[in-house]
């Protein structure tokens, strides 16, 4: 089992790193091979890990091996890897870490290989100076690619450190409390019952609940009857600064899985709300978290660039702009992320966003407000997005934030314990 376990690991990791999977997609097709949770949850770890430290392994290899395997070899080259995270980052026996490695080579037809696996990890094992890198380049220093280490450096030249630290960092597991179902006392009360511990850090976000320890959630009050959704902090201000009033017509353009329409629909109960996504599979998260949640919107699934494939002539009271971004601020919580994203993707990216912002501005009514928002830490896809569009649009202008009074706001990864997450609230002129 253990050796299965670390198969599935290495295959996962070549996955993602080679063929461009995501990890969200690929490790849960893996822990459904698994029965029991401490093994999902071992595989999890152990493919989390890979990806968060992946430079320093390839580093440690290279000074270990003749030249990396190749080919149809390749996912034996992450079973290494895996193999040696193990022995440096988990509290697993080393003779245990090294047999299960050797033993999950044969499952992955390495067979001849055994031997030279074994030497790696052996040598891992004897000589900790491989894990010195103060001499190496900040990529590895850092674990991070270096075009994303030079643009925070650019961007953040005295927190730049900080944001590739809080990247390497478990994140916290914060719910948001269905304030139609249960209050956020009420809750914290029953979390408490139940032996788990958990504060309110925000007075201002009195829904948003962090736990001291992961867990998992299904186990958690209330979870079949829509008592709470798991959400990070930063993404539950997205409610709070949009604020609209019951009856108003609201569109959430970039809506799935529905983390904020739902928020959006418990906050302020009688919305009429359009929660939109081109992404036809995603959004069938919507309606299931609609219904769990026992929550009602009009769901669509459509280009929102195709205006007239969806758009029925009503002009929006509010729309929130949740727009697809590099999501280079939650690279904690989705460590592939650092990998699957190219400098090269940056540009589409932000051309993309410019124009659902220019087509959202244009079904928005005069006096309504707009909130753009980005879970990105490059100001390519935030502040000069804005300035960018301020430029050419004389009817809006940039409202204070609420609670805030700022005119827009950069949370930077691990600030507050939260991800990396932009927003900025722009009004129409009437
Ligand atoms: C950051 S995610 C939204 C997360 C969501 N707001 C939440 O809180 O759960 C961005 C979404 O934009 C969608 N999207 C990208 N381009 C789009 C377009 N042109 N029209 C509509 N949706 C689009 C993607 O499918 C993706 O689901």
């Amino acid at each position: 089992m253990s050796a299965q376990l670390r198969a599935l690991a290495a295959e996962i990791c070549y996955q993602v790193i080679d063929q461009g999977k995501s990890l969200s997609d690929a490790l849960p097709k893996g822990q459904q091979k698994l029965a029991f949770a401490p093994d999902k949850a071992l595989l999890q770890e152990i493919c989390f890990g890979v990806m968060r430290q992946l430079p320093q392994l390839e580093t440690v290899c290279q000074q270990l091996m003749d030249k990396p395997l190749i080919k149809q070899l390749r996912p034996l080259q992450f079973l290494i890897y895996v193999g040696i995270y193990q022995l440096k980052f988990l509290r697993i026996p080393d003779h245990a870490a090294i047999s299960e490695t050797v033993e999950a080579a044969r499952l992955l037809k390495g067979q001849n290989l055994t031997k030279l696996i074994n030497a790696v990890l052996r040598n891992v094992q004897r000589k900790p100076e491989l894990f010195d890198f103060s001499q190496a380049s900040s990529a590895v220093q850092f674990n991070h690619p270096g075009w994303l280490i030079s643009e925070l450096q650019q961007a953040y030249p005295q927190q730049w450190q900080a944001v590739l630290t809080a990247n390497q960092q478990k994140a916290p597991l914060w719910l948001r409390v269905n304030q139609q179902q249960i209050s956020a006392a009420d809750y914290l009360q029953a979390l408490q019952q139940a032996g788990i511990s958990a504060s309110q850090p925000f007075a201002y976000l009195p829904v948003a609940i962090k736990l001291d320890q992961a867990c998992d959630i299904t186990t958690l009050p209330g979870y079949a009857a829509g008592w709470f959704s798991v959400q990070d902090a930063a993404a539950q201000h997205a409610a709070l600064f949009l604020a609209p009033e019951p009856g108003e017509q609201v569109l959430d353009a970039c809506s799935a899985p529905g983390g904020k329409s739902c928020h959006l629909l418990e906050q302020t109960p009688g919305l009429q709300l359009t929660a939109l996504d081109r992404d036809a599979q995603r959004l069938q998260r919507v309606t299931e978290n609609l219904q769990r949640l026992q929550l009602q919107a009009r769901v669509v699934a459509a280009d929102v660039l195709d205006t007239a494939s969806w758009w029925q002539g009503e002009l929006f009271d509010r729309i929130l702009l949740d727009v697809p971004c590099s999501a280079t601020g939650v690279i904690r919580r989705h460590p592939d992320i650092r990998w699957l994203r190219k400098k090269t993707d940056i540009a589409p990216l932000t051309e993309l966003q410019q124009q659902i912002l220019q087509c959202a501005w244009r079904l928005l009514k005069p006096g309504g407000t707009l909130l753009y928002a980005t879970c990105s830490v490059l100001p390519a896809e935030n502040s000069a997005q804005l300035t960018q569009f301020l430029a050419q649009q004389n009817d809006a202008s940039l409202l204070p934030l609420p609670e805030l009074g700022s005119s827009s706001w950069q949370i930077l990864p691990g600030e507050q314990d939260m991800d990396g997450f932009f927003y900025a609230l722009l009004h129409k002129a009437a």
